[in-house]
């Protein structure tokens, strides 16, 4: 069996809240990017295995989230080993939420694979466990999400229609410390009411900017960019490094990026 996991871009991002157990409440809306990794989930004989190619993933097999995935599903529902294979495409702690796709895809993979009698909400208690973004993916659909990211609601936005822009400039910033440097207040607006209407660029904001980018003064531009080079809206994707522009006609990437991984591309479904 051959999965896509997918990206995401936040769109708004406020910290509201540091929690008790050291997490942090957030209010997001989370939409889904078509740049996507491939997984390949097979029955194998033995015991579990893993390989992958593409972009190298730090540490051990163990440490991945589609191990952990397996081993989390296998606690509960009876499963043969299976061998996975993980062409790694979308860029690690680059605010895209890659890893926690995969892990997603992982229990998506293995449901289909071996018919458990489970359903993507059924999913969502083990998807939580792997990680705060997890849950959306059990979904490719916009979605506000609050509490730590996992509490989540369906939006009517879309970003149907538009040309999008991903742009990671190799700055790698870890979520834990990005959040550590942020103060958690009140969001400004009402992040639900607000993605509905048209005046993103003045409304909405990403709380990890204001942290992130006087130690990376290269992402301001780098977003101060995508308004000259016509976007609509432009911002940080998460914790960063990624600075995405939303557009409404196609944009040849300048030369001067080159040296940056670019995805761009038409956002074909809702
Ligand atoms: C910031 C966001 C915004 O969508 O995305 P990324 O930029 O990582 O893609 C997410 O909140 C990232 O979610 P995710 O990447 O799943 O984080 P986790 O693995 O659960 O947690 C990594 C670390 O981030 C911090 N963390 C994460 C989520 C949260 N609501 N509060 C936190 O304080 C904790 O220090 C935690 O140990
Ligand atoms: N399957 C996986 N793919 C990517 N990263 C993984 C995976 N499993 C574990 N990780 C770890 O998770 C970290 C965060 O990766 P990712 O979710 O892609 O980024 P972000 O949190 O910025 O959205 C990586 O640095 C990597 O060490």
């Amino acid at each position: 069996m051959v999965l896509f996991p997918h990206a995401k871009i936040n769109i708004g991002l406020y910290i509201t809240k540091k929690r008790k157990d050291g997490f942090h409440d957030l209010e997001t809306c989370f939409f889904p990017v078509p740049w996507t990794d491939v997984l390949e989930i097979t029955p194998s004989e033995g015991e579990f295995t893993f390989s992958s190619s593409g972009l190298d993933i730090a540490g051990v097999i163990e440490d991945n989230l589609c191990y952990k995935a397996y081993e989390l599903l296998r606690k509960d529902h009876q499963m043969p080993p299976v061998h996975i294979h993980l062409h790694k495409i979308i860029p690690m702690g680059a605010g895209l939420g890659g890893g926690s796709s995969d892990a997603a895809f992982t229990l998506m993979g293995l449901r289909d694979l071996f018919q458990l009698p489970l359903t993507n909400e059924d999913l969502q208690p083990y998807a939580a466990k792997l990680g705060s973004d997890c849950a959306f993916f059990l979904s490719n659909q916009a979605a506000f999400g609050k509490g730590k990211g996992d509490k989540l609601s369906s939006i009517e936005a879309s970003l149907k229609g538009k040309f999008l822009v991903l742009l990671y400039p190799a700055v790698g910033i870890s979520t834990a410390e990005a959040y550590a440097g942020v103060t958690p207040a009140k969001a400004p607006v009402d992040l639900r009411k607000a993605i509905l209407k048209a005046d993103w660029k003045e409304a909405i904001s990403n709380d990890f900017e204001k942290s992130i980018f006087p130690h990376y003064p290269v992402l301001a531009s780098l977003k101060e960019e995508m308004y000259t080079l016509g976007a609509s809206y432009a911002a940080m994707s998460g914790s960063g490094s990624t600075i995405f522009g939303i557009f409404d006609k196609k944009i040849d990437p300048p030369a001067r990026w080159a040296d940056y991984t670019v995805w761009s591309g038409w956002v074909e479904k809702d």
